[in-house]
């Protein structure tokens, strides 16, 4: 079975909109989770402009399901992800200004700082996850930072999808199957949504967890959260 992430980046930026504390995204979370979620995901960015380092502290004793913290590993991330401990830390390359993820990392360019922050974490009971492409030899490279996991960037499957489905998931197979001869765990995220996640997870039935946030919460504003959450677990049963 694959586990439901509920990304709620997007809670946050409702609420800092206003500056107040409607929606309270710590209500929310535990909302999540007693819907079915089986992990909530914080994507904390540097001007804190959804998800505050405060947040993530308030969330942490709140969470009975899955934690996972993403984001990338400037020195105050890993300070904080390192005081909070989390289930598991997913490293990203996005730029500090970066509207968006928009791409995994090149394991090539970063082999050291990974396999140090790898290295790192795992001495602290963290489980470590690497935002990659499909690039198979990319994820030769992951594996040897020692990383439990990968997370796929889906954002290419999602954009594909609705023009020709087989060829927007062939190299989303491949790069699992990959991962899972190297002993790798495999999440998926980015752009999943209520009409391309059934067809993912059915080709990859190895995948360990989905992280979905921005179409998860736009979708709760139709169906509500509850029913909302039942939607995607049905996507992934
Ligand atoms: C790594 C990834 O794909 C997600 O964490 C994504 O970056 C969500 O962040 P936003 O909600 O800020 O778009
Ligand atoms: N890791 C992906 C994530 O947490 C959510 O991405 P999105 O669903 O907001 O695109």
């Amino acid at each position: 079975m694959t586990n439901l992430s509920v990304n709620i980046n997007k809670v946050a930026t409702i609420r800092n909109a206003r500056g107040g504390n409607m929606p309270d995204v710590l209500e929310v979370a535990q909302n999540c989770e007693s819907f079915g979620a089986q992990g909530i995901t914080v994507h904390p960015r540097p001007d804190e402009r959804h998800i505050r380092y405060s947040d993530v502290f308030a969330l942490k004793p709140l969470i009975k399901t899955e934690f996972n913290i993403e984001g990338y590993p400037c020195d105050a991330f890993v300070d904080l992800v390192l005081k909070v401990k989390p289930t598991q830390v997913t490293l990203v390359p996005d730029a500090p200004d970066a509207i968006t993820s928009n791409a995994g990392w090149d394991v090539k360019i970063h082999f050291d700082r990974l396999s140090e922050l790898v290295d790192i974490f795992t001495t602290h009971g963290i489980r470590t996850s690497i935002f990659v492409g499909t690039d198979l030899d990319n994820i030769v490279l992951a594996a040897k930072t020692g990383t439990d996991r990968i997370e796929l960037y889906t954002e290419p499957y999602a954009t594909k999808y609705p023009e020709n489905r087989e060829e927007a998931i062939a190299p989303f197979i491949a790069a699992a199957q990959q991962a899972k001869s190297l002993g790798l765990g495999v999440n998926a995220g980015h752009d999943l949504n209520l009409d391309n996640l059934a067809y993912f997870n059915q080709n990859i039935p190895w995948l360990d967890e989905v992280s979905i946030g921005h179409a998860l919460i736009c979708d709760a504003l139709y169906y509500g959260l509850k029913e909302t959450i039942k939607l995607y677990k049905d996507c992934l049963s």
